[in-house]
């Protein structure tokens, strides 16, 4: 049975591995500590979803896997709110979106749920990577800059984090930057998304999301970047393609490898692999370990894991070799 009161929704926007991840966790505890029941929608453009192992397992959790929520799996994104809501009646939903969806797109779906549920849309949260979106600024084109400046232009509130990777001055840099993109969106800087979670939901209730001013000042600037990089298919949303200037190769492993091989394979990644993930076993020792790697920063958590989990690490990036990605994998696997 659903709840007859009103579900309030917060999306979860950033370019990939800016942090959104991080600062779900924060959130989820958050509302427990208010006794509130949160639950999550998880997306990725992978066909694994290792985030989910970051989430505790009393947290409900959809996970909507290979494709993207703001393009071929939009229309399924209202059904899974609805059976969210049903069987779990939550009394607050996050949706986490991959970190290549467009929020415009996002916002369509909720809004088309808004149409039969009872939910209430709270805002964008977007988070940005510091020393990536730099990195951008200081080149100034790309689908990727353009991406991000779209994700920062729709939040009602913005975290920008990973502030450890910059000097103040570039800091400081990067807060006019985004505040010329969004007048409106508080901007609160973070190492780890360590902010204030009620100034986040606050700036969220002082800084709605304007859905009119966004649809024609926004929509406008993106529309250049959805022909160039979303292949739409409305009509067949179970097939599952992405956007068309990301790739995913996502690799099982045979088994454990050593950790200082599989280190400087990952530092000598190329530059077109922007993001990874993964689940490993190393043979030099004892523990598995969750994977991360954010532009150009790896980083390893010990994890044990509930359940069957598999070796597996996944890459993201543009018009990288993924023969190339495999034949080093396997060669560590070989020895
Ligand atoms: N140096 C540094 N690393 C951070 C910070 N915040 C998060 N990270 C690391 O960045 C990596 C990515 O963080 P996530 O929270 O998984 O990012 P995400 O946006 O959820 O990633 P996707 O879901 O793949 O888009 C992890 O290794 C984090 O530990 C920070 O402030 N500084």
């Amino acid at each position: 049975m659903s709840k007859q009161t009103t579900t309030p929704i917060y999306i979860l926007s950033g370019f990939l591995g800016s942090g959104k991840t991080t600062l779900l966790q924060q959130l989820v505890s958050y509302w427990q500590e208010q006794g509130m029941l949160p639950a999550v929608i998880m997306n990725e453009v992978g066909d694994v979803n290792l985030d989910g192992l970051l989430v505790q397992e009393q947290v409900p959790m959809t996970e909507m896997l290979s494709g993207c929520i703001c393009c071929t799996i939009r229309g399924d994104l209202s059904m899974e709110i609805a059976g969210l809501i049903q069987r779990e009646a939550p009394d607050v939903i996050v949706v986490e979106a991959t970190g290549i969806a467009n929020p415009m797109e996002i916002l369509d779906g909720v809004t088309e749920a808004a149409l039969y549920l009872k939910i209430d849309l709270k805002g964008v949260i977007t988070v940005v990577d510091s020393a990536h979106l730099l990195d951008l600024y200081r080149n100034q084109k790309g689908k990727t800059f353009r991406l991000m400046q779209e994700q920062i232009r729709s939040a009602s509130c913005l975290i920008l984090n990973k502030t450890d990777r910059v000097s103040a001055e570039e800091q400081e840099l990067l807060s006019s930057v985004i505040s010329r993109w969004n007048e409106f969106a508080s901007v609160l800087p973070s190492v780890r998304c360590e902010v204030d979670i009620t100034k986040v939901l606050e700036s969220l209730g002082n800084n709605p999301i304007d859905i009119t001013f966004m649809q024609t000042e926004v929509h406008d600037q993106v529309a250049g970047i959805e022909q160039t990089t979303v292949e739409h298919d409305h009509d067949s949303s179970h097939q599952h393609t992405h956007h068309d200037h990301v790739m995913v190769y996502t690799h099982y492993l045979n088994g454990p490898v050593d950790s200082g091989e599989f280190e400087s394979f990952i530092a000598n990644l190329p530059r077109e692999v922007y993001r990874a993930k993964g689940v490993l076993t190393f043979s030099d020792t004892a523990s598995r370990f969750l994977f991360q790697y954010a532009f150009r920063e790896p980083d390893f958590l010990r994890i044990r894991p509930q359940g069957e989990v598999p070796d597996v690490v996944v890459f993201i990036g543009e018009h990288f070799s993924k023969s190339a990605i495999e034949e080093g994998m396997r060669a560590m696997e070989l020895r």
